[in-house]
Order: C-alpha cells, then sequence, then structure tokens
C-alpha cells in the first residue's frame, strides 16, 4: 500500500519534531509541526494558550490542525504528543497516512525535556510520575495506531532518521 505522508506520533520529547524536520528533508516531502502551525494561527505560545484557554481550549485547536494538516499529501507532519486523547485525530491520523510511533523509555523522554519550559503538562514537582501517568494511558492508543514503531532509546537523531527511511524503503512506502 502506498500512503503519500508520514504521521510521527509518540510522548513529549520521542522526537516527533526533531526527527519529522530531518526525516521531510531526506524524503524532499513537505515537513510541518501541528504545534507550530497552532502557535502561528494563535499568535500565542503552547504555555499561553494552556494559561489563558485550559488543556481544553488547546485541544480545540490542536483537533482543528490536525483534520486539515493530516489532508496535505507529501508531507511528513509531527504532532504533539496528545493529539491521540481526541478520538476525531485519532481517525484522521489511521486514516490519511503513514503512521510512526517514536518510542522511548520514560527516563530518556524526562532527560530530553528536562531543561525545556514550553511543555506546560511537564511543569511540575514530579514529571516523572506525570509522564508515566501519560504514557500509561495514551501507549495503547500509539502502539494501535502506528504502521511502524521505532525505538529512540540512545539512538541519535540522524540513526532514527535513517531506521525510519530503511523501513519505508523497505516496505515500499516512499
Ligand atoms: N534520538 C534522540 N536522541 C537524543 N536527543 C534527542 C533525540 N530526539 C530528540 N532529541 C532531543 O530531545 C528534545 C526533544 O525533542 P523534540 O523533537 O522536541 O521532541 P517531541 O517533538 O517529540 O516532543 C530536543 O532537545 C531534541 O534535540
Ligand atoms: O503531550 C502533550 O499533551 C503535549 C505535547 C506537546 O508536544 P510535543 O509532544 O512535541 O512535546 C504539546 O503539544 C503540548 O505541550 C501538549
Ligand atoms: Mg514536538
Amino acid at each position: 500500500m502506498h500512503k503519500e505522508s508520514i504521521f510521527l506520533i509518540g510522548p513529549m520529547g520521542a522526537g516527533k519534531s526533531t526527527v519529522g524536520k530531518a526525516l521531510a528533508e531526506r524524503l524532499r516531502y513537505q515537513f510541518v509541526d501541528s504545534d507550530h502551525v497552532i502557535e502561528e494561527r494563535t499568535g500565542a505560545t503552547i504555555p499561553m494558550i494552556f494559561d489563558i484557554e485550559g488543556e481544553s481550549g488547546f485541544r480545540d485547536r490542536e483537533e482543528a490542525v490536525i483534520d486539515e494538516l493530516t489532508e496535505r499529501k507529501c508531507t511528513v507532519l509531527a504532532t504533539g504528543g496528545g493529539v491521540v486523547e481526541r478520538e476525531l485525530n485519532r481517525q484522521h491520523l489511521g486514516t490519511r497516512g503513514f503512521v510512526v510511533y517514536l518510542k522511548s523509555s520514560v527516563d530518556a523522554l524526562i532527560q530530553r525535556t528536562k531543561h525545556d519550559r514550553n511543555r506546560p503538562l511537564l511543569q511540575t514537582e514530579d514529571p516523572q510520575k506525570v509522564l508515566s501517568e501519560l504514557m500509561e494511558r495514551r501507549e495503547p492508543w500509539y502502539l494501535s495506531l502506528a504502521d511502524l514503531v521505532i525505538e529512540t532509546q540512545q539512538v541519535p537523531v540522524h540513526r532514527v532518521v535513517k531506521k525510519i527511511i530503511d523501513r519505508l524503503e523497505r516496505e515500499n512506502i516512499v
């Protein structure tokens, strides 16, 4: 089956935004990050949106953007880690493109995100606990949506990109 766009899913810190950009360059696909589009359209950062509208306000914006971006052809789409929380998003991701789940341990996710203030859900006393709970709820969705699961644990970004491309080529996706 040839699916035209590639959707990256997985938790905060998995590398969706970083890997997505590099992957798109290698494939000569367009790159789009749903979080960046939400920020551009809102004229506010994600922490500001969470502050003013709450998480549900952010999720409403995310749902509208995901509906639009999953329709684009020849695109690598980096989603936000919580995209799987809404059923409509899961439907669109699952039916409109090839889904790659970037997988990592909670420990590695914490290491990668600990100095970053742009993820409001992790600005808490115990980000490890929060991430573990989010993973417990979200990982079944990541796994059930995934056409491909890529381990990113202790794998540098360029190797993650190579692993994805090897698998996409082997499976005749690109
Ligand atoms: N495979 C990797 N190995 C080490 N660091 C990584 C890897 N992938 C991403 N990172 C780093 O982790 C941080 C989070 O990456 P990012 O792409 O923003 O993740 P996401 O969009 O999935 O939340 C960034 O500082 C990025 O450079
Ligand atoms: O997991 C989440 O609920 C979120 C993940 C973030 O994106 P990244 O996964 O790119 O960090 C961003 O969409 C927002 O802070 C909420
Ligand atoms: Mg991101």
